[in-house]
């Protein structure tokens, strides 16, 4: 009779035995390494579950937080082969059940589970490394694809939660997309293209030297959709979006600090930038009428303005988007929107540092087309030549936005489609004749009244303009969250 301990040694010693002269090798990844999660392990399950709901007869199904998709998964100690550059790989998945609870900071799982990867010893040099990248990279496509993407702000101030993020996120479900985006197909056909090469750039930015990154910068009146087109940017390259409240951030540290904890692959939005930078001039004394960001800090440090109150200054947030901070991620896109283009830094608008500039402009005929579409179903045809020519002959000077469109047309929209086209034909030539009319009273009443009148009408004007710009920074919630608004 065999002594236990001489049992064990003889088994050690055959189980040795039989892996040298084995043709395979086996690699064992646990889902919890130590006390950490095993990143791969997660990525392999990802990775498998692409392949694993054609080839598995019994699977595990489940559903991530944040997702709206369901993933396939090997059930405990299911096999799955692959095939990766003419090499087999065989998957198995060992669900053990842990023995006694060693002592642990944390709780462990009462089963330990892990994945052995089975290849043949003579392909481990050829796949090893390139076939566990392979699944990484796979892993992460798939991870995007199926999780609903989070829309990101910083409207916490500089106050970080429990685990050091100073952004807060909700599910990004904007239905924007640039299929029911109202501009010239021309215009928004370059802009898809600029967005393709950039998503697809990789090795051009690498043999360049460039940092992974674009700025585009959205103008134009309100209303014009400028928000909707972030909207869309984030759902055509499927991108998360940081919607950067810089009313929030008092300092340049801090702005940078936030930088840093984006994500690859997102979409950094800093809306409204004139009336955001107006609010911090303000408070450090200069006035409500100096627009543009002080650039009276050329180090850039911007911690502490001369009346001792805290703001971020130009350079600061040039750093931001140009400096080295700003490629410590990659894959990065930064969007400007502003109503007042010639209220903004020069230093901003220098090529190179917002690649794209686009004009967000009044409803035109061919923008009205794709809203006539989306919103009536109206297709060419449907209704007759003539109305369609009067919309285009007005379209242009009535100078509507999409927005004002769009709610003539959601208020018409069950009624059949030609009456719907009347109604807006009507609201265009009303707001058209009540222009002329203004013009003319301008024009015609002449001398003092005149005078009066255009000076009354300017001083209204300004004054709405100051009120825009004291309240917008307010609101906090502009833009892309009160659109998303609905939606949550
Ligand atoms: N070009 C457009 N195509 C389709 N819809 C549009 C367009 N422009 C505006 N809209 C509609 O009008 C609403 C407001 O548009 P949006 O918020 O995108 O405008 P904005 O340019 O961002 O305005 P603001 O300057 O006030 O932020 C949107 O909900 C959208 O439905
Ligand atoms: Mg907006």
């Amino acid at each position: 009779v065999f002594p236990p301990d001489l049992r064990f040694a003889t088994a050690k010693l055959f189980n040795r035995l039989f892996r040298s002269f084995s043709t395979y090798c086996y690699f064992d990844i646990t889902e919890i390494d130590g006390v950490n999660t095993n990143e791969l392990y997660n990525a392999v399950q990802l990775y498998l579950s692409s392949s694993a709901s054609v080839a598995g007869s019994r699977l595990s199904l489940t559903r991530a937080l944040n997702s709206s998709v369901f993933t396939f998964g090997l059930s405990n100690n299911d096999r799955l082969i692959d095939t990766f550059k003419g090499a087999t790989a065989i998957w198995e998945h060992v669900v053990t059940q842990r023995q006694s609870q060693t002592f642990s900071w944390r709780p462990l799982p009462e089963e330990k589970r892990g994945f052995t990867l089975k290849i043949k010893k003579k392909d481990k040099p050829l796949i090893l490394e390139t076939y566990l990248d392979h699944i990484m990279e796979r892993a992460a496509d798939i991870r995007r694809k199926n999780q609903d993407r989070l829309l990101y702000t910083n409207s916490r101030g500089g106050a970080m939660d429990t685990r050091g993020h100073p952004w807060e996120s909700v599910p990004f479900k904007h239905p924007s997309t640039f299929d029911t985006l109202a501009m010239d197909p021309l215009r928004k056909e370059e802009i898809m293209e600029d967005l393709r090469d950039f998503a697809e750039g990789k090795a051009f930015y690498e043999r360049t030297g460039r940092a992974w990154k674009r700025g585009y910068l959205l103008y134009g009146p309100p209303g014009t959709g400028k928000s909707s087109m972030i909207a869309a940017m984030a759902n055509f390259l499927r991108y998360d979006i940081y919607d950067l409240e810089l009313t929030e951030v008092h300092t340049n540290s801090e702005l940078r600090k936030l930088l840093m904890k984006t994500t690859s692959k997102s979409i950094i939005v800093i809306e409204d930038i004139d009336c955001s930078i107006n609010l911090t001039n303000r408070i450090s004394g200069t006035g409500g009428k100096n627009h543009g960001l002080s650039s009276s800090d050329p180090m850039g440090s911007g911690e502490e303005s001369s009346s001792g109150t805290k703001s971020i200054t130009l350079s600061g947030l040039l750093n931001f988007t140009d400096g080295l901070w700003s490629c410590c991620g990659s894959e990065r896109i930064f969007v400007f929107t502003t109503n007042h283009i010639e209220k903004l830094d020069p230093a901003l608008l220098r090529s190179g540092r917002m690649d794209m500039h686009i004009f967000m402009s009044y409803c035109s005929f061919s923008a009205l087309k794709i809203l006539l579409k989306n919103y009536l179903g109206l297709e060419d045809g449907d209704v007759e030549e003539g109305m369609m020519k009067e919309l285009e002959e007005v379209i242009d000077d009535a100078e509507m936005t999409p927005a004002d469109i769009s709610e003539v047309l959601i208020k018409n929209r069950r009624h059949e489609k030609e009456r719907a086209v009347r109604e807006l034909l009507g609201v265009l030539k009303g707001g058209l004749e009540g222009k002329k009319k203004k013009k003319e009273n301008k024009n015609v009443v002449g001398g003092e009244e005149g005078m009066k009148e255009r000076i009354a009408g300017e001083l209204e004007e300004e004054e709405e303009q100051e009120k825009r710009a004291l309240e917008s920074p307010k609101e906090g919630v502009k833009g892309l969250k009160k659109l998303c608004n609905g939606n949550l």
